[in-house]
Order: C-alpha cells, then structure tokens, then sequence
C-alpha cells in the first residue's frame, strides 16, 4: 500500500482528521460529545474526554528529565494498582485505545494523541502532534501528586518532570477545565452528598463547563463564582485541597496572570500540554509534526481484480477547510501514458475541526505497471513504486479468537522477498498491547500473474489486538511495501 507521506503519519493523520461522517476511525466517538463516557453507563457522571487527559498527565508526571527516562511512554497502563492511580480512568482509556495500537502507532503515541484529541475537538486549540514515542515495558517510579500531598513534594514531582511552579500552576488549570472529582474514587475529596441516580459515581464538576475545553476554570476560582475552582479547592476536607495550595502558592499571581489572558489561556493551554506529552524517555526520536493533509492518497495499492486483471485503487481524499467552499470542479487522476481519469465524489462526506473530507474511490486498469513510477492529482504528484506489492484481496487475517495471516506478494523479481509481520498482541499487566514481530517469514512460489510472480505465506499470530503490519523489505533491509490488515 503507498501511504502518504508514509505509514505512521498517515494513520495517525487519520485519527486525528477522520473524526466524524465517511471513513471515520472511530477515536473520536468515544468523545463525541464531549460529555460522553465510552466506558459505561452515562449515568456515572464521568466523561472520557477528561478521564484521558488525566491519564496522561499521570504517565507524564513521574518522568525524571535529568535522567532522561519516563514520561509519555505508557508505563502508566502498568500502574493502576497504584493508590495514587486511582479511579476507573486508566482501564477505561486502555480498553479503549488497545484497538487503534498496531506496529507504527504505539500505546504511548495514542495516549499523546487522545490529549489533542479531547483539547482539539472540545472546544481548545489544536496541540502539535508529533509521534515516535516508545513504550515502557513495565511500571515506572512512583510520584503523582494527590489531593492531600503537600505542596513542596507536589512541587517537586513537576519539577523533575521539568515543570516549574508557575508551569505546574498553569498546567494544572489546563488539565482541570474539563472534568470531575468523584466521590468513588475520592471519598476523601467528595462527599457521599454527590452521588445521585444520574451522578452514581458523585463527580462534582471542576469548572461549570465540564466538557468545554476553556478559560473558566481560572476565572470560577478567582472569582469565587460557579465551581469556584472545583473541589480541591473547596473540599470539605482542607487537607484535600491541593489546587488551592498550589494556586495560592505564589499568592495567586500565576492564576491572575491566566486569567487577563481570557481566550489566550487556550494558546497557554497548547504550550504547556504539548511540553507534557513531549516529556519522554531520550531514546525518542519524534516525527515531523503531523498535520491535516489536503489531498491524500488513502489505501491506494495495486490490487488483483475478481478476473484476475491488475489495477491500482483506493481513495483520494480532498479537506475543505471550513471556511472555504467545497471543491467543484471535478477531480481527475493522473497517471503517465493515459487520458486522465474523472473522479467521482462519494456523497457522504467526513466532518472535522479542521473541515469536511470528500472521499474519491478509484480502480484504474493498468497495463504497464513499470511505467507507474508516479501520479498525480490536483496538481500534485505522488511517487511510488510498482516492483513489489502485498496483494490486498490475496491477504486475510482470520478474525477468531486466534489469528491467522496469509498473506501473498507480488514481485517483478524473481527472487524469494524478505517479509516481517508485525502484530499488536496482549501482554501482562497492562490492557495496552506489545509489539509481536516475526522476522524473515517463509514465503513459496505461487504461481505468475500480470507478469508478477506470487510469494504466499501464514503466520499463526494468536490473539491479536488491532491492525497486524506485513512489511516487504530489500536487501538492504529497507521498507519497500507496508500493508495493514
Ligand atoms: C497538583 C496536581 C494535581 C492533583 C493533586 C490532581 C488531582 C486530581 C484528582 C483527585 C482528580 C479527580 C479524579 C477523579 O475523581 O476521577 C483530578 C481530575 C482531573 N485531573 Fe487532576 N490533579 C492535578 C493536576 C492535573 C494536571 C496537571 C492535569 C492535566 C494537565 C490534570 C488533569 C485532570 C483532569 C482532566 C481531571 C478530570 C478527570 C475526570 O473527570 O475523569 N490534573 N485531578
């Protein structure tokens, strides 16, 4: 498959843009509205766009930035016995978020992600996103602040994370926009009053916008209006309210501050959230930052039809930014020594913060593969080679509970192709998957077509948890196919 501009953008691009309507990845359905919780009853009172962000403020917070170890590495998914985890919110996010794990798109990465996610598609600005975090294999140190910590040791956690006290201040405000405290899970911060039949879990609301990513908060606590700051400010328990302390600890400049800056909190919000989840192990190595691409190539890959002719298919997705008009003119692909061909739209379109996607489906004969070096689409060309392929409708995972991969690649050469297969699968003592990879899979001769030859294999997978990656690389060990399946 030619991903655009490869792989692991391309599929985190698509979480992040197809969020709604034609081709959605479903990620953001779990936030959608804002309000709701994925992982049970809505009666509960809690909401998955916070209980995210929460989560990943308690990966990041035990990082040590001298050392260069923890932070945004998922280790957290191993660490939800812990008392200063408490609460429902690290299981439900990891159930959630196991599916869209696979060989380019780590449990940590997705962690990253559902932060923008839920600050980007709740009301706040968007937050650069750039991938290649790496996940722990096993818990980390302990060292996430509590209600009832004191503010010097709460001072320190953020400190060796690398956040100073008016960062701690400022991230914490960020953080406590959306959300609750919950009688089940803090009965030391929320009284047993909070819990009614439509609130069975008793979340007293931080700000009186619980699931609007905005500057109320700051403007509640410093005014002593609506949730006044929330129930660590004003719990029943004085020792519980740590955000009280932690806002007073420089008699409140740093709150007065966010709050003259009204909806400039939300840019503050993006520079303080995008520093938590680049907190990581300094073995990471990130990508460019990924944003909304105009015209992508999705899913395109030459192919076998049912009568065995070889064609190149897949979609060419167009965003049109809000603001703008959606396209009109028609769209026409274009590939060397052919007339162009016309496009025609799917009528369902995709929504977004970022716009509306109008979804191109194409299946183009081909007669000459070897001059399928490129092809271009609203002025744009994209590259791509036609030596190897994974032969999409020759390749199925079985979707029981133990999987099998048979997979079949078409080669111009003649030569056996050296194949790995990657496959998200469970591990102990943490709902995020691992990475499960096997090397130079077998493959045999099976059979010629269209002037390739065929090299099928089977990889008996177990269980497995999302999109299973079979990679063709060349002698040199460089990727020369990837396909997901
Ligand atoms: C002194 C530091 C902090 C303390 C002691 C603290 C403590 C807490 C507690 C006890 C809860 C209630 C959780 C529940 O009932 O489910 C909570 C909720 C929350 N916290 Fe913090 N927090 C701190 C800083 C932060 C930071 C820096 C962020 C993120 C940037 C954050 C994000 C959240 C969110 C989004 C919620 C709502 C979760 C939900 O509704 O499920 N917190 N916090």
């Amino acid at each position: 498959t030619f991903f655009y501009p490869n792989a692991q953008t391309s599929l985190i691009e698509h979480i992040l843009v197809d969020t709604h309507g034609a081709h959605s990845s479903g990620f953001a359905d779990a936030i959608t509205p804002c309000t709701n919780y994925v992982s049970g009853n809505q009666s509960l009172g809690r909401t998955t766009a916070a209980q995210w962000i929460r989560v990943a403020f308690h990966d990041f917070v035990t990082a040590d930035v001298a050392a260069g170890t923890g932070g945004l590495d998922a280790s957290i998914g191993f660490e939800t016995l812990r008392a200063e985890n408490s609460g429902t919110a690290f299981n439900d996010s990891f159930s959630f978020f196991r599916r869209f794990v696979n060989p380019v798109i780590s449990n940590a990465d997705i962690l990253a992600l559902s932060v923008v996610m839920s600050v980007g598609n709740c009301g706040g600005s968007q937050i650069p996103f750039r991938a290649g975090r790496i996940d722990a294999t096993e818990g980390g140190p302990f060292g996430v602040p509590a209600p009832d910590t004191d503010l010097a040791t709460t001072l320190s956690y953020f400190s060796g994370a690398g956040f100073d006290q008016v960062d701690s201040i400022g991230l914490t405000a960020c953080g406590h926009t959306l959300g609750s405290v919950h009688h089940g899970g803090f009965p030391t911060v929320v009284g047993p009053e909070a819990v009614t039949s439509d609130n069975l879990a008793g979340g007293i609301h931080l700000d009186s916008t619980v699931a609007v990513f905005d500057p109320l908060v700051v403007h509640e606590y410093l005014n002593g209006t609506g949730q006044a700051g929330g129930p660590l400010v004003t719990s029943f328990n004085v020792s519980s309210r740590s955000d009280l302390r932690l806002y007073e600890s420089d008699n409140n400049a740093t709150m007065i501050t966010l709050g003259n800056q009204g909806e400039g909190f939300l840019s503050t919000c993006v520079g303080l959230l995008k520093r938590m989840i680049e907190t990581v192990p300094s073995d990471v190595v990130f990508s460019d930052v990924i944003s909304p691409i105009a015209v992508k190539p999705i899913n395109a890959t030459l192919d076998f039809d049912a009568h065995g002719n070889l064609i190149f298919t897949g979609y060419i997705r167009v965003l049109t930014p809000t603001s703008s008009a959606p396209p009109s003119t028609p769209l026409f692909l274009n590939i060397p020594l052919s007339l162009p061909v016309p496009l025609t739209p799917e009528s369902t379109p995709g929504t977004s913060v970022f716009g509306s996607t109008t979804f191109y489906p194409f299946s183009i004969p081909i007669s000459n593969p070897e001059t399928l070096t490129s092809f271009h689409v609203a002025s744009q060309t994209f590259s791509l080679q036609t030596s190897t392929f994974i032969v999409p409708s020759l390749t199925t995972l079985t979707t029981t509970s133990s999987s099998v991969l048979n997979f079949t690649i078409a080669t111009t050469s003649l030569l056996a192709p050296s194949v790995k297969v990657q496959a998200p699968v469970p591990q102990q003592g943490t709902l995020g998957p691992a990475i499960k990879t096997f090397d130079s899979v077998a493959v045999n001769n099976v059979g010629r077509k269209k002037g390739y030859a065929l090299w099928g294999g089977s990889v008996d997978i177990g269980v497995v948890t999302g999109a299973v990656s079979v990679v063709v690389l060349d002698e040199g060990g460089k990727e020369v196919d990837i396909g997901f399946f």
